[in-house]
């Protein structure tokens, strides 16, 4: 059983990958991200790098892929919520994407609003109690 990640370890890694482009997704404990890249070959070699890496730590996204835009959403499905696992995978996606893909910023919620449980209830979020 993965354990769901407490407040203090939100707290320590969510602001992060939030400026790094990862949003709240509303309504859940997950974390989304959308990548825009210069062709559907470009994204779809983002997707096979990172399926390789998910295989490897046995941990996948949920993810969408439409022409040259890839959207993906972490979550842990074994504990409902956000775990370490879907931090290493936020951080390797971010990596294997790289400086060139373009970001899209206006979708969903901050990652703050994960980091207490007041303000994950306040969402209607599942989630680690705080
Ligand atoms: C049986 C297998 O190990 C589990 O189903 C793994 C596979 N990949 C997973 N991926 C995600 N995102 N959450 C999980 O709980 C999960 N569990």
């Amino acid at each position: 059983m993965t354990a769901p990640l407490d407040d203090d370890a939100r707290a320590a890694a969510l602001p992060e990958l939030g400026r790094a482009g990862w949003r709240a997704v509303p309504g859940r404990d997950a974390i989304r991200k959308i990548w825009e890249f210069k062709s559907f070959v470009e994204a779809w070699g983002f997707m096979t790098r990172a399926a390789l890496w998910a295989e490897k730590l046995n941990h996948h996204p949920e993810w969408t892929n439409v022409y040259n835009v890839v959207d993906v959403t972490l979550s842990t499905h074994d504990c409902d919520g956000l775990s370490e696992l879907d931090l290493r995978l936020a951080r390797r996606m971010d990596a294997l994407a790289g400086p060139e893909a373009r970001v899209h910023l206006d979708h969903s919620e901050p990652v703050e609003d994960l980091c207490s449980a007041r303000a994950r209830a306040a969402r209607g979020a599942g989630g680690a109690p705080g």
